[in-house]
């Protein structure tokens, strides 16, 4: 598969987008036949392989989603594999009910005392628009409880696949999820993102999409140029606040994401900061160093006036910049300069953005991020189980799932000391925050379990090394 078409694959599609994908592919000559083949075949080579001639149970509802699951059935039968289809509702769309008419295998009417290894699960795909009603959702329940393996066709059955909100309580979790032709905002956004197991994507050929969504993907750092010294490499400044601990963190992590220097702004050198920190005491010297490439602005600094003034001051020097945590808490409009910035909230800190910038906190999550990064001209790196990253210009990268042993205290200050290094290396804020983001959940992976703040953030190196 050429590069091309892998990072095409990266796109994220709204039902509406996937819609007129289809159309035109439908229009390039391929029909709804052939398209509901290309995914039910590449599906059906997933559930195969997991199956591996164990008993499949092929769950079919009346759309396009239960015509994929008449497709995958017959490829199971054409591959010996052993397959039943029960039959929620008889199909209502033509390439679902040619799908029916091709399978030559055993089906029966709605039962769930049907057993089996795997179910496959095409009740309802995208077109959802309503809650699954009582007999639908037991018949799904039921199946789920008699199959220790579920596979969910495109989308879980009862998910809202733009908005990844479950209109049924209670659906049951899925051990692998297959999207069909483009990943849908569900893949990515909470809660049904946590429902959906492992995410794999069968290719159906849709080309790109103006104005999609993008997930994120491991990024492409270079190794510093031949001729490279600390000041061409990045000089990053991190002015310190009231609790030196944030600080500490975010220059760990920023000493090891590639700035070539690091310089922390203090009234005194914190206890415990790493030896290869250069602690300034001279605020005003820092921010007037014409060497200096990007700001860190915000972690452990406090919320009274006197933090206020000097996040003002800060960002006046109008410096690429990364405020975070605190300085989030006290950012108003006026302090913005116009050039390139990242803002990192999470959840509660996003709320106050939007009441200092006068904007609704109503919405889906990456619709929040979205308005806020047009409001303030700055990429947003909304943070969470689910985080999305929005741009000024409508930009918007959703992250996979990072590990859940990053809830815990510090680990905030390590994104954003990661973010700002990337910022001093380039000082592009999509792309800083695109990698900081990246390598924060990579370093989450490499360091794997119960650890802390500080430990991750002597893993970024590692994960640097992955990006080379
Ligand atoms: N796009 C592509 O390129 C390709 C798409 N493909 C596949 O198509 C899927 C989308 O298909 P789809 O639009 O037919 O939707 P799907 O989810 O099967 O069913 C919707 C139907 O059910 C109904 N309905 C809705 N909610 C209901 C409820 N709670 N309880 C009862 N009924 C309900 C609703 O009608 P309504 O009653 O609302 O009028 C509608 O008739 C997609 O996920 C992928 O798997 C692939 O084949 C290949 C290429
Ligand atoms: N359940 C989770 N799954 C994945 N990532 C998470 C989860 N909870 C938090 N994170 C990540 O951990 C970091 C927490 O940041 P933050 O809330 O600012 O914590 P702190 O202020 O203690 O540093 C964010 O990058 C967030 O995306
Ligand atoms: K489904």
């Amino acid at each position: 598969m050429p590069r091309s078409r892998d990072r095409l694959l990266t796109q994220v599609l709204n039902v509406a987008q996937m819609h007129a994908a289809e159309q035109a592919l439908i229009a390039a000559g391929t029909d709804v036949h052939q398209l509901m083949q290309r995914a039910g075949r590449g599906a059906g080579e997933w559930v195969r392989r997991i199956a591996a001639g164990r008993p499949v149970t092929v769950l079919c509802g009346p759309g396009n989603n239960g015509g994929d699951g008449w497709v995958i059935a017959e490829y199971l039968r054409e591959h010996g594999n052993p397959v039943t289809v029960v039959v929620a509702r008889e199909p209502g769309t033509g390439a679902a009910k040619t799908a029916r008419s091709l399978y030559r295998g055993a089906a029966v009417p709605g039962d769930a005392a049907v057993e089996g290894e795997v179910l496959v699960d095409c009740l309802f795909g995208s077109g959802l628009t309503r809650g699954l009603s009582d007999d639908l959702f037991e018949l799904l329940a039921c199946l789920a409880r008699r199959h220790p393996h579920r596979i969910a066709i495109d989308v879980p059955s009862g998910v809202e696949s733009d908005s990844g909100r479950p209109l049924n309580a209670g659906l049951p979790q899925s051990t692998l999820t297959i999207a069909l032709g483009a990943w849908k905002h569900a893949h990515f956004a909470m809660p049904a993102c946590a429902m959906m197991g492992v995410l794999r994507l069968v290719d159906i050929g849709v080309n790109e999409v103006p104005g999609a969504a993008r997930v994120l993907a491991r990024p492409s750092i270079s190794v510093p140029a031949a001729d490279a010294h600390k000041y061409r490499r990045g000089m990053l400044g991190i002015v310190a606040g009231a609790m030196p601990g944030a600080t500490i963190l975010a220059s760990t992590a920023a000493l090891r994401a590639g700035a070539g220097y690091v310089k922390l702004a203090a009234s005194a050198a914190p206890a415990n900061a790493p030896a290869e920190l250069v602690v300034t005491s001279d605020l005003s010297a820092m921010l007037a160093d014409d060497r200096l490439a990007a700001l860190l602005v915000g972690p452990g600094f406090g919320r009274g006036d006197e933090a206020a003034r000097i996040l003002a001051r800060s960002l006046h020097a109008a410096r690429p910049s990364v405020v975070d945590a605190d300085g989030l808490m006290l950012l108003r409009p006026a302090m913005l300069s116009g050039t390139p910035m990242v803002l990192t909230p999470h959840d509660g800190e996003m709320a106050a953005l939007e009441r200092a910038f006068d904007l609704p906190a109503s919405g889906l999550r990456r619709e929040r991020a979205l308005a806020l990064a047009a409001a303030s001209k700055a990429v947003v790196v909304l943070k969470g189980p689910d985080s999305v990253i929005a741009g000024p210009e409508g930009e918007l990268v959703v992250s996979p799932r990072a590990s859940s042993w990053l809830s815990v205290a510090g680990t905030g200050d390590v994104l954003a000391g990661t973010i700002a290094s990337r910022l001093a290396v380039h000082g592009d804020a999509m792309r800083a925050a695109e990698e900081g983001l990246w390598l924060h959940g990579e370093a989450a992976r490499i360091v794997g379990s119960a650890f802390t703040a500080g430990e991750l953030a002597c893993a970024v190196r590692a994960a640097v090394e992955e990006c080379l």
